[in-house]
């Protein structure tokens, strides 16, 4: 798929110093995982689930996610948000550690460590859990100065708001001057919110299903990675 949407950078854009990468959905192939569980969970109680509900839970963290499932699915009755969770952990647990990468990460990542540029992970997902999913990836996620997870104490909440996005922009070694300099990759609306709010440029990645008026938030809407072109964002250009 090519390009979405043209970017709104021009050459009076903030300079772009500083990258955050989301990671379930964007980096890794995983919300695939939670969308096949969760599908499965509300058959067992003769349900369907749909891309509305999935786009709201993205992007959340876990329990913040729960409620909102259990909620909007009517099983509050049945089913409180933490046994929802300890379900779809069980299911889980033995999918993560397959967690495959997703197409043009790998070159992205590289391009950008060979250019120095400052690369950090703001996940949603739970330290335990990023453990898991990340063990087949370890030396692509090397390359990442720092990572903040879900449970990090500093992130008092989760996307859509800007916590998680202006923790991890603190804790480069050398910070950007300002948001502005910094660039995020997102999957979910809510993770676009969260980086706007917290003043920072998006260029979104989402899933084919997630209904378009969902994405307005994002700076540039991209089919997948492969399509990135660095010197959109004033970036050093792939040199193959
Ligand atoms: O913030 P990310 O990495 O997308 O994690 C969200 C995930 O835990 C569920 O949607
Ligand atoms: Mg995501």
């Amino acid at each position: 798929m090519g390009s979405i949407s043209e970017p709104k950078y021009d050459s009076n854009h903030h300079s772009i110093t500083h990258v955050l990468f989301d990671m379930d959905g964007l980096l890794l192939d995983t919300e695939r995982l939670y969308t096949d569980v969760q599908e499965s969970i509300l058959a067992s109680y003769g349900k369907s689930f749909d891309w509305s509900l999935k786009a709201k839970m993205m992007g959340k963290k876990a329990l913040e996610a729960a409620k909102i499932f259990v909620n909007e699915t009517g099983l509050d009755d049945v089913l409180t948000p933490e046994e929802f969770i300890e379900k779809r952990e069980m299911m889980l647990h033995s999918l993560f550690p397959e967690s495959e990468i997703l197409p043009g990460v790998e070159r992205l990542i590289r391009h950008f460590h060979t250019h120095q540029i400052p690369m950090a992970v703001a996940t949603s997902s739970h330290k335990y859990h990023y453990e898991l999913k990340t063990m087949k990836h370890k030396e692509i996620f090397s390359f990442m100065h720092h990572v903040v997870v879900g449970d990090d104490t500093e992130v008092k909440h989760g996307k859509p708001a800007p916590d998680i996005f202006l923790v991890a922009a603190s804790r480069f070694k050398v910070a950007p001057v300002s948001s502005k300099n910094i660039l995020v990759f997102e999957d979910a609306p809510n993770g676009v919110a969260a980086a706007r709010t917290a003043g920072m440029s998006v260029v979104m990645v989402p899933d084919p299903n997630l209904d378009r008026s969902l994405c307005m938030g994002a700076d540039q809407i991209l089919g997948s990675l492969l399509d990135f072109k660095p010197s959109d964002w004033g970036l050093p250009e792939f040199s193959h």
